[in-house]
C-alpha cells in the first residue's frame, strides 16, 4: 500500500509537470497514466485528485509557498512543493507527517540528499507556522485571482462582463468536481431500465431533475460498465444535451453538425431522429473522426455520415441550402469546462479568445449557406467569455439578414430562462459546464 501511495504521488509529479511544459492536456496525460500503470479505483481516485487539485489550485498554493522559499528552486522541486502542500492544506484524509514522508523520499530519489533536505525543511515549515492569510490581500480581484487561482486578466474579464458576485461564484465552482451525467440512448432503451441495469453492476445512478434523458451518477463510474458498452447511453455533460434540443429536430430530417468530434451533439441528433434522416458529420481532424465512429457503432446508430473537412470549405463541397438543420459546435476557448480541464486557465490569453472568435466567424458564414429556407442554424460554445458568444452571435445576425432570432427551445426542468434565442450557462447554475447556446433560423 505503501509502495502504491508513492507511486501514485510520483505519477502526478509527471503528470504536472508535463502540463506546466505545455506538453499535452491534464485530462488526456491523466487518462493515459491511468491506463500505463493499470491503475484500478482507488488509486486512479488518488491519481485525479492529485492532479486536478494542484493544478486547480497551482496560483494558491504559490502564494501559501512563497514565504518559505528563499531562492530559486529547480522547477520539478517547485512542483513537489505544490503537489505535497495541496494535500497538506486541502485534503483532510492524508496526515502532514505521511505526505512529508512521501514528498522527501521522491525528492531522494530524484535528486539528492540536499534537495530531500530543502523538501523536508519547507514542508515543516509550513506545517509549524501555517500558511499566510488571504486576507493580507487588499485588492479584491487579486484576492480573488490567488484565493481561486484563475488568472488576474480572467478574473477581471470576467468582472467587466458579469460583475463580481457572478464571477466569484463561477470561479469557487470551478474548483469541484463535476458530477459526472450521462443521456440516454432512447433508441434502444429509457432512463429505468439503465438506472436498473447500472445498479446490477454495482453503479448508483439517479434521475436528472433538470433534463428528461440524462441520469447522474452518484457511486462508481459509468464508462467502466458493460451498460455503457452495450451503447445503453453516452457520458455527456447536461449543459451540452441542451444544444439538440434547440435545434428542434423532426424526424426525416437531414442535418450537418460542422464541428462533430468526438460526436456526443452528433449522436444525440441521430438518437433524436430515431433511426430516420441523417446527420452528416465533419470535423478537421481524421483521428477524431474515428473516435466518432466508434461512438456511432457502440450506440447501433445507422443515420450519422462522417466526413474529414474543414467545415469553412464546406460551402465548396455541399448543396447550398440542402440541411433542415446545421450546427456549430465551435472550436471556442474553453473557459466553461475549467472543472475538468484546469490547465486552460492558465494557458488560455485574450489573443486566443479573439483568434477563435474570427474561426468562428467564417465557419458561421460557411456553413450558414447550406440551411434550407426556413431551417435552423444552431452555433454553441463551451465557453463563458462574451466575446466569442453573444458577441458572435450579434455580429452574425447583423452580417446575415436571411436570418433571424430564433427562441429557444430548451428543457423546462431546467432552472435558467433563453433570453429569447441566446442561453449563456455557467457552471454554478445546475452543475453543468459553462456553455452557450444561440438559434437562428433562415427566413
Ligand atoms: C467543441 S469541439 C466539438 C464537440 C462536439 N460537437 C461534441 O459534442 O462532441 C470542436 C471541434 O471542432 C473541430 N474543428 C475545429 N476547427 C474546425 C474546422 N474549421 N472545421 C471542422 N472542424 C473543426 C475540432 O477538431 C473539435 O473536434
Amino acid at each position: 500500500m505503501d509502495n502504491q501511495m508513492k507511486n501514485v504521488r510520483e505519477a502526478a509529479l509527471e503528470i504536472i509537470e508535463a502540463v506546466e511544459k505545455n506538453q499535452s492536456y491534464s485530462n488526456l496525460l491523466l487518462n493515459d497514466t491511468i491506463k500505463k500503470y493499470h491503475m484500478t479505483g482507488p488509486d486512479a481516485a488518488l491519481l485525479t485528485e492529485l492532479t486536478y487539485g494542484t493544478i486547480q489550485r497551482k496560483l494558491t498554493l504559490d502564494y501559501y509557498l512563497k514565504p518559505f522559499i528563499k531562492k530559486k528552486l529547480e522547477q520539478w522541486v517547485r512542483l513537489l512543493l505544490r503537489l505535497s502542500l495541496y494535500q497538506m492544506v486541502f485534503l483532510d484524509k492524508i496526515p502532514d507527517r505521511a505526505v512529508i514522508h512521501q514528498s522527501v523520499e521522491i525528492a531522494k530519489k530524484r535528486g539528492h540528499k540536499g534537495i530531500a533536505g530543502l523538501v523536508n525543511g519547507v514542508l515543516r515549515s509550513v506545517q509549524r507556522e501555517g500558511v499566510p492569510s488571504l486576507e493580507e490581500i487588499k485588492d479584491p480581484i487579486h484576492r480573488l485571482s490567488i484565493e481561486t487561482s484563475h488568472p488576474e486578466w480572467l478574473i477581471k474579464r470576467w468582472v467587466h462582463q458579469y460583475g463580481y458576485e457572478q464571477t466569484r461564484r463561477m470561479c469557487k465552482e470551478n474548483l469541484l468536481a463535476p458530477v459526472q451525467t450521462a443521456r440516454v440512448n432512447e433508441t434502444i432503451t429509457n432512463r429505468r431500465e439503465v438506472i436498473e441495469k447500472l445498479q446490477s453492476e454495482g453503479v448508483t445512478a439517479v434521475p436528472s431533475p433538470v433534463i428528461p434523458i440524462s441520469i447522474r451518477a452518484v457511486k462508481g463510474n459509468l464508462a467502466h460498465t458493460e451498460a455503457f458498452r452495450k451503447g445503453l447511453f453516452t457520458i455527456q455533460d447536461e449543459s451540452s444535451m441542451i444544444v439538440a434540443f434547440a435545434l428542434e429536430i423532426e424526424p426525416g430530417m437531414r442535418v450537418l453538425d460542422a464541428c462533430a468530434a468526438p460526436g456526443g451533439k452528433t449522436t444525440h441528433i441521430a438518437e433524436i431522429l430515431n433511426h430516420t434522416g441523417s446527420v452528416t458529420a465533419l470535423d478537421l481532424h481524421a483521428h477524431k473522426v474515428n473516435l466518432m465512429m466508434d461512438q456511432v457503432k457502440r450506440l447501433h446508430l445507422n443515420n450519422v455520415e462522417t466526413r474529414v473537412l474543414d467545415s469553412r470549405k464546406a460551402g465548396d463541397v455541399f448543396e447550398h441550402e440542402s440541411f433542415d438543420r446545421v450546427l456549430v459546435d465551435a472550436p471556442c476557448s474553453g473557459l466553461g469546462v475549467l472543472r475538468r480541464k484546469p490547465d486552460i486557465k492558465y494557458s488560455k490569453s485574450e489573443e486566443d479568445i479573439y483568434s477563435l472568435k474570427s474561426v468562428q466567424k467564417d465557419i458561421l458564414d460557411t456553413v450558414s449557406q447550406l440551411v434550407k429556407p426556413g431551417g435552423i442554424l444552431v452555433f454553441s460554445t463551451c465557453t463563458v467569455d462574451k466575446e466569442e458568444n453573444v458577441e458572435t452571435a450579434a455580429q452574425f445576425l447583423s452580417d446575415h439578414a436571411e436570418f433571424t432570432e430564433n427562441p429557444l427551445n430548451i428543457p423546462e426542468g431546467l432552472p435558467i430562462k433563453a433570453d429569447r434565442h441566446i442561453l449563456q450557462v455557467f457552471p454554478q447554475d445546475f452543475g453543468g459546464d459553462g456553455f452557450f447556446i444561440s438559434a437562428f433560423r433562415k427566413k
